[in-house]
């Protein structure tokens, strides 16, 4: 015990006179001290540019750190800086303004370890890790009793789901489609299955289907990556199988990219018909996992970011991509291939009995893909841009996204990662959208007016949208890359109209920054109630109003049309400013 004692001494003391040695070198530039939820008191160094977290996780301070991988998004990183430092802070910016707004407990000294960048004015800093959120006990939940249903060749998958669920199972339907597996390359299939009925994904519009991309890497050790929606979970063990000549142990491992449902609500029953398989994953995934299904029987095989895990005559090397799209996600890369399984990146809602980007046209994938980044990631683009920057350092021929097609031609690689990085930057395009809603069509007639005015100026396109007869993910996608918007309510009692509140809404929580912005409005007797109403939500997406809103005291004048008209004018010519052209 002494012996053991005077070693922690001789160690503690040997990191001392380390630590002194680089901060001598100039390794550090500064150190800060922060006290844990536990009242321990570390000194930690900082280099310039470090985020508070980096500079914690480099440290290997893990309480600092959240769920979101660094993303501002968690607010769990919270910190409280000490009163008399807060001058020498810099500026929050408004992602982390945003973010603390969930916080458990913020407070005017409060900022997000992962939005506070370290200078030489930081250094010295005193800092509190802020308490987290008490868990709530949940009482335990009777589980509904199990149903079982025969596969194939007698095994049993069981779901935990009751009768009327199972009635509308897909695979009740036996099609040409079930067995169908595709050659990606020598050894490598995709076994995904085709929803050919999807409308609707957590609600935006999905008017093309979609496919759950699972991917079989046949080798001295064999791989699944991912697996499909639970409804078609029949289905999918049957294309497995016949991949293994009926043999399911010959697959060792089967890697969980991303626990969302679409690609992990079949794990259950594949760990039950094959429970031999050894999942792979990260620690942080293993931990969402849990939170869904009962994995106490599964065996798991926990990876870190960069790891590399070989497969005989090929490899596997895991690298994180925290909230593209759940703060867990991962993408794997083959350096033997040069393939990619990218996960939800480059992913499109697009059913088709091809598989591959040159055997469709592109156009449409492009569009769909378009959809999916707009409606699902366009609020994550800083941790999009961070990943984009990790990738580009990868020799890509081959990506293989979790939906739609399988990109294998250099230019449409190229492209694909080119509208990336542009959506993430927000790069705009000389377009307008314009979205309303009416009772009796004054608004309507304001809307159309503006939209004149638009049209006098060349180079300056735009699409109207009503938004009872427009899908707010059309809005969405258009306010992706669209310069302006216009958006017109007539005053309803003393508020704007619950459409384009709904589809205000949408376009705050996803966030297409800084456009240009006007407002039209019909009233009766409240002028202002429905313009204020819009304004909050522009504000909160950073949108830049041209002029003060424009108001109709019930039907529109000549002369107020002709304001309308030139207000349109006004906002084109500003679009061309700010696209440069
Ligand atoms: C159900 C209903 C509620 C209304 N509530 C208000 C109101 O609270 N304040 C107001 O200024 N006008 C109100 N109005 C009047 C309308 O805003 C006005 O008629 C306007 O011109 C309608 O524009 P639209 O033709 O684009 O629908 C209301 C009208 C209706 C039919």
């Amino acid at each position: 015990m002494d012996l053991l004692i005077k070693q922690q001494k001789t160690n503690k003391a040997l990191e001392t006179i380390i630590k002194k040695q680089i901060y001598s070198l100039g390794r550090y530039f500064g150190t800060l001290n922060i006290l844990d939820r536990e009242g321990k008191k570390h000194k930690i160094g900082y280099t310039n540019g470090d985020t508070l977290y980096e500079a914690a996780k480099k440290a290997g301070l893990n309480s600092v750190l959240g769920i979101c991988g660094g993303n501002m998004s968690c607010a769990r990183c919270q910190v409280y800086i000490d009163e008399k430092d807060l001058p020498r802070l810099p500026p929050m910016s408004q992602q982390e303004q945003d973010a603390l707004t969930h916080a458990y407990k913020p407070n005017p000294r409060s900022r997000l370890a992962c939005g506070l960048v370290l200078d030489t004015n930081t250094n010295g800093l005193s800092i509190d890790l802020a308490p987290l959120k008490p868990k709530k006990i949940r009482k335990k939940i009777q589980k509904p009793k199990e149903t079982s249903i025969t596969i194939t060749d007698s095994s049993v998958v069981s779901y935990p789901f009751s009768e009327p669920f199972l009635s509308l199972n897909p695979d009740s339907l036996e099609t040409v489609e079930n067995y169908q597996t595709v050659k990606i390359k020598e050894g490598i299939h995709w076994c995904g299955v085709i929803d050919w009925d999807l409308r609707d994904f957590h609600g935006y519009r999905t008017t093309r289907g979609g496919t759950y991309n699972s991917y079989f890497i046949q080798d001295e050790e064999s791989v699944l990556i991912d697996t499909v929606k639970q409804p078609f979970v029949e289905r999918y063990l049957k294309k497995v199988k016949s991949l293994v000549n009926g043999d399911l142990k010959k697959i060792k491992y089967l890697v969980c990219q991303h626990v969302e449902m679409d690609h992990s609500s079949a794990l259950p029953s594949v760990m039950q018909a094959c429970p031999h398989l050894t999942v792979v994953c990260t620690e942080l995934c293993k931990q969402v996992l849990e939170k869904h299904y009962d994995i106490s029987q599964w065996k798991f095989k926990i990876v870190a970011d960069g790891e590399t895990l070989k497969l005989g005559k090929r490899s596997l090397t895991f690298v994180a991509t925290p909230l593209v799209h759940w703060p867990e996600s991962i993408v794997t890369y083959m350096p033997e291939e040069k393939i990619l399984f990218s996960m939800d990146a480059f992913g499109q809602h697009y059913a088709t009995t091809k598989r591959f980007d040159d055997e469709v046209d592109f156009s449409i994938v492009l569009d769909e893909m378009k959809i999916y980044y707009a409606n699902i990631l366009m609020r994550l683009s800083v941790p999009i841009k961070k990943a984009l920057k990790n990738l580009g350092t990868l020799d890509i021929s081959t990506i293989c996204p979790s939906h739609g097609v399988v990109f294998r031609q250099k230019e449409n690689i190229s492209k694909i990662i080119e509208k990336y990085t542009d959506w993430a930057n927000f790069k705009k395009k000389p377009h307008v959208i314009l979205f309303y809603d009416t009772m009796y069509k004054s608004t309507q007639r304001m809307i159309n007016e503006v939209a004149a005015g638009i049209k006098e100026v060349s180079g300056v396109t735009f699409d109207i949208m009503n938004v009872r007869t427009n899908h707010i993910t059309d809005i969405a996608t258009g306010a992706l890359d669209c310069a302006a918007l216009v958006v017109g309510s007539p005053v309803f009692q003393e508020h704007s109209m619950p459409e384009v509140i709904c589809a205000l809404s949408y376009l705050e929580a996803l966030r297409p920054l800084d456009k240009l912005a006007l407002i039209v409005s019909s009233y009766g007797w409240s002028q202002s109630g429905a313009a204020n109403d819009i304004s909050r939500y522009l504000d909160s997406i950073k949108a830049k109003q041209i002029r003060d809103p424009i108001f109709s005291f019930y039907r529109p004048t000549n002369s107020l049309l002709k304001e309308c008209r030139d207000a349109g004018k006004q906002l084109a010519l500003e679009v061309k400013k700010v696209c440069n052209i």
